[in-house]
């Protein structure tokens, strides 16, 4: 189970979270968000990161050149796009994306081609709330393309055993205060993440 630990805003969390061993830091390039970093702030972060952790860009209704912009000067690795009106050209960006299916209904779940999606739970204005997307909804689904969001903390991580989920993605459920992450909520979270097959 691949992990994501996103709405990074300071070196020390990032080093918190990478020594728990998470695959993925994200960072929030949206600017209403609580947890947004300017490109320049989160560049210096991650030019002090050790190798081998992906760092993901969270862009929401952008376009292309911005997203190519911010990833090239904050040297992310990959965009996670939110594109509510299905208008980005992914062949003009310059960096592997995965894009965000905000789900209202199991009907958004299917019909889905054959890539990688990052599926976060609806809510009016966006993500980072803690709101969770019904599991029921993915019983017969195949889900080993799936990154799973919204509403995830270590305690609600075991509901997810034989899903098959890919990978997890957290932000409020890891956090002592809005854009504060919290060291010991990140330990547990990706203990228990390690455990679910
Ligand atoms: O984190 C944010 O502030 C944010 C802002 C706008 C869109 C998405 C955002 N975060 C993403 O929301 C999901 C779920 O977060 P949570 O664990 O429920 O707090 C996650 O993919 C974040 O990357």
């Amino acid at each position: 189970m691949r992990v994501k630990i996103c709405g990074i805003t300071n070196l020390q969390d990032a080093l918190d979270a990478i020594n728990t061993g998470v695959d993925a830091l994200g960072f929030v390039f949206y600017a209403d968000s609580p947890r947004y970093i300017t490109p320049l702030k989160a560049k210096e972060i991650v030019d002090k990161l050790p190798p081998f952790v992906q760092t993901v860009g969270l862009f929401v209704n952008e376009n292309e050149n911005f997203i190519n912009e911010v990833c090239s000067e904050a040297k992310m690795q990959l965009a996670q796009i939110i594109d509510d009106n299905d208008i980005l050209d992914y062949e003009l960006l310059e960096v592997k994306s995965v894009k965000v299916i905000r789900v209202k209904s199991q009907k958004d779940l299917k019909n889905l081609n054959n890539d990688y999606y990052l599926l976060d739970a609806f809510v009016d204005g966006f993500g980072g709330v803690g709101k969770r997307i019904a599991l029921e909804w993915f019983e017969d689904i195949d889900c080993s393309r799936f990154i799973l969001a919204g509403g995830l903390t270590s305690s609600n991580l075991k509901e997810l055993n034989n899903y098959g989920f890919y990978g997890v993605d957290v932000s409020s459920g890891v956090e002592e205060s809005k854009g504060k992450k919290s060291k010991q909520k990140m330990i547990d979270f990706v203990k228990e993440a390690n455990e679910i097959k």
